[in-house]
């Protein structure tokens, strides 16, 4: 049964973060690049299976999170709500603003920036046959009850934990049926006493007779809570996995234009480019006496090719051995390769991407453990962040592309990127195996 309805995505980020402890409410710290609320609503407007999406925002930040949304262009977000003082709250002001057409309704806490795409469609897939579905994993620790003593707690009893699951989100339901549990619980004056801490709990309490289908969730998918959240998040930012790659015509009618600096994966790349549609052109270095230390030369020949969609630079891997055996020019070029080059790249393609709202890909080549190497590897990781949340705004996006593996899984890991709606990630390509 396909419930052929609307599927909104509900932003929740009305919260003030206390535990976090940052005197600003968490979701507006920046992780990755880019504020953690912006990632969260990057997932949702980015997803083939949303069509609209509601953002809840904390009392007094509405207009500063309008902005955000209207900087990044964010295409799908419709609606910026004033949240309330809970989440439960939050979540009835969401279904207030969605109105009363039936639709399908993914609650989703802002500050789980990790939730992986597939998730959001195995939600919406699981929609057609259930009318409340949550996302929800094993607990990998031991769980006790306990009971308050007068020397600290004591534990009762040891909890079946096959039976036992962690609770994600998002929380998934057919807008009717969250409704008339939220209708039934805020007329229920035992309600604020003993609040829910999520939607299921509501849906669990008012409406028993509906059941919850669980979707399995994942490690990754954690709630920013604590100080820690936020440097775990970060180092799992730092890994992102390789996006699956489209089946075919993903990039139907576009220029992919790569930009041959010695990286390998180059015409791997072209050949895969052209099987999903694209027209590839290939710009070498070497062939075409393309200099990266030269802005000109790089301008000139971006302008010969005409609309550019997208831009993958490919580096050569450092090999200039040990810092004291390397040879002066090894020094320069490792420079030239490392960072200058990607920058005067950037600067290059920037107009050419903008006119077509497009993406550039730096690659950074296996091997950058080398003294010469691993500098490149964190200055292109870190100028592929930046430059993703400084042209969030003109659609343009930046992603980076590391590690090793084969040229075919190098091409396959920058196809999938480029033809995702990614910006400001760092992929591993080898995370692909
Ligand atoms: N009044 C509230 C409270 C929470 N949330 C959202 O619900 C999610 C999960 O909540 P939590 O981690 O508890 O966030 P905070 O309430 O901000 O944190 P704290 O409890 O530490 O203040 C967050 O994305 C948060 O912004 C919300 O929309 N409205
Ligand atoms: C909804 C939730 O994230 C599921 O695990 C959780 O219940 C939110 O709890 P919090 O107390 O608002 O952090």
């Amino acid at each position: 049964m396909d419930s052929g309805l609307r599927a909104v995505g509900v932003v929740l980020a009305g919260g003030v973060g206390q535990r976090m402890g940052l005197g600003r409410p968490k979701q507006l710290a920046t992780v990755a690049g880019r504020t953690i609320l912006e990632h969260s609503i990057a997932l949702f407007d980015g997803s083939p299976d949303i069509d609209e999406v509601v953002v809840l925002m904390t009392p007094g930040l509405v207009d500063e999170a309008r902005e955000l949304v209207a900087r990044a262009g964010f295409r799908k977000v419709t609606k910026v709500v004033e949240g309330g003082a809970s989440r439960t709250e939050s979540t009835w002001r969401a279904l207030r603003a969605i109105g009363e057409d039936e639709c399908d309704v993914l609650l989703h806490d802002a500050v789980r920036p990790l939730l992986e795409p597939r998730i959001i469609t195995d939600c919406v897939r699981a929609l057609r046959d259930h009318r409340a579905v949550e996302v929800a994993i094993p607990s990998s620790d031991t769980i006790f009850a306990v009971e308050p003593g007068p020397g600290g707690e004591t534990i009762t009893e040891v909890l079946d934990r096959s039976l036992l699951r962690r609770a994600q989100t998002p929380q998934c339901f057919r807008l009717s049926v969250i409704r008339e549990a939220y209708e039934r619980a805020l007329a229920d004056p035992g309600f604020a006493d003993r609040p829910a801490t999520d939607d299921c709990g509501v849906v669990l309490r008012y409406l028993p007779d509906v059941p919850i289908h669980i979707v399995p969730g994942s490690e990754r998918n954690l709630k920013i809570t604590h100080p820690v959240d936020a440097r775990i998040a970060a180092a799992l930012f730092e890994a992102s996995p390789v996006p699956a790659l489209p089946e075919e015509d993903a990039l139907a009618g576009r220029t992919v234009v790569l930009l041959d600096a010695g990286g390998a994966g180059v015409r791997e790349a072209a050949e895969l480019a052209s099987r999903h549609g694209a027209r590839a052109v290939v710009l070498s270095c070497e062939r075409d006496g393309l200099r990266l230390d030269d802005p000109r030369s790089l301008a000139k020949a971006l302008a010969g090719v005409g609309r550019i969609d997208h831009l993958v630079l490919a580096v050569a891997a450092g090999g200039a051995g040990g810092l004291m055996e390397a040879a002066d020019e090894s020094v320069a070029e490792a420079a030239v390769s490392g960072y200058l080059g990607p920058v005067n790249v950037a600067r290059a393609a920037y107009p050419r991407l903008m006119e077509s709202g497009g993406g550039l890909l730096l690659c950074v080549p296996a091997g950058a453990e080398d003294p010469l190497g691993a500098p490149a590897e964190a200055a292109v990781t870190a100028l592929a962040r930046s430059l993703a949340a400084a042209w969030a705004g003109e659609g343009v996006r930046v992603n980076c592309v590391t590690g090793g593996g084969t040229a075919e899984e190098t091409a396959g890991a920058w196809l999938a990127v480029l033809a995702s709606r990614l910006t400001g990630q760092v992929v591993d390509a080898s995370s692909a195996r």
